[in-house]
């Protein structure tokens, strides 16, 4: 990232803010600069140390882009900001369902990489999918695959729409699994543990486990029936999963997130309204 000038990050929400945390607790970078429309999240913002915080997008020469504001917002974004774009600006959007052709379109310049990062970058254990299709040089690519390797693990796709795909397993990825690690909380409650014991047992469980299928190679599916001791009691509970269909749930739950981000592709479609 030597050529890049400044890190502009335009969007300081959710995903924005796990981004630039990652970055500010990485090695020394460029500037990063975060462009954010609401007053209230500016004031927060510019309680972290290294980060310049403006309310209103200026680009110059050497600028990399990162997109994260809503894709509902995005096109009123490209009308009111597209004149500081040139056709060469490096752009890397981690908005949901808009597509790289859109983006590049809207704003005028083809040096759009298209990627779905997840909220674990702010503590540099994300997963990055990203695609940059032809037209993108190699230094915007290479500038993208270093700013989200900086954040976590990084995975170059070479079809964009499984970008989709990647929208529901790792972007919504981490929301999923803290529902459940929210049941583990719940059941630890109603059976007498203090809050923070539940915490503690439901998240060593599943980082630990995370940890084994990651180190062993194992399949999934052989580290459960590992756990599965014969007539034992986590057979019970697994036969318990599956008369409820739990692993059904689970695809049918990916599935509409993906086609969800496949829908917010077409912005002004029905059912792309914000909320
Ligand atoms: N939250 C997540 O875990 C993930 C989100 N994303 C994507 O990141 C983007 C942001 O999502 P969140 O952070 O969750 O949303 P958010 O609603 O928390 O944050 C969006 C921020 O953008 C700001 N904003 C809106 N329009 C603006 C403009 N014209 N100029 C400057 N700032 C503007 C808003 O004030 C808000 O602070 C979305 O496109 C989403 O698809 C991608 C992967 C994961
Ligand atoms: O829910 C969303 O639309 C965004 C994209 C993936 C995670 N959060």
């Amino acid at each position: 990232m030597t050529a890049t000038r400044r890190l502009v990050i335009v969007g300081g929400g959710h995903m924005g803010l796990a981004i630039i945390r990652g970055l500010l607790g990485g090695p020394a970078g460029p500037e990063l600069v975060v462009v954010e429309r609401s007053a209230a999240r500016r004031e927060l913002l510019a309680e972290l140390d290294g980060l310049t915080v403006v309310a209103h997008l200026d680009l110059a020469d050497g600028d990399f882009v990162v997109l994260a504001v809503p894709p509902q917002v995005f096109a009123e974004f490209a009308d009111a900001e597209r004149h500081r774009f040139t056709p060469g600006t490096p752009v890397l959007s981690v908005m949901a369902g808009l597509t790289a052709e859109t983006i590049a379109t809207a704003l005028g310049t083809t040096q759009v990489v298209r990627s779905i990062p997840n909220t674990p970058s702010e503590v540099f254990q994300g997963m990055s999918v990203y695609h940059a299709g032809p037209q993108v040089s190699a230094e915007t690519t290479a500038q993208a695959e270093a700013l989200l390797g900086v954040i976590g693990r990084v995975l170059r796709v070479d079809r964009e729409e499984l970008v989709d795909d990647a929208t529901a397993i790792c972007g919504g990825g981490p929301a999923f699994v803290s529902y459940i690690v929210d049941a583990f909380c719940q059941f630890a409650a109603a059976r007498g543990f203090g809050e923070a014991a539940g915490r503690e047992m439901a998240v060593q469980v599943f980082g630990g486990t995370a940890t084994l299928i990651a180190e062993s190679g194992k399949p999934p599916m052989q580290l459960c029936h590992e756990v599965m001791t014969p007539n034992g009691t986590t057979e019970r509970g697994i036969a318990a999963f599956d008369a409820a269909g739990l692993k059904g749930s689970i695809l049918t739950a990916l599935t509409a997130a993906a086609q969800r981000s496949r829908e917010l592709a077409r912005p002004h479609g029905p059912g792309c309204a914000v909320g």
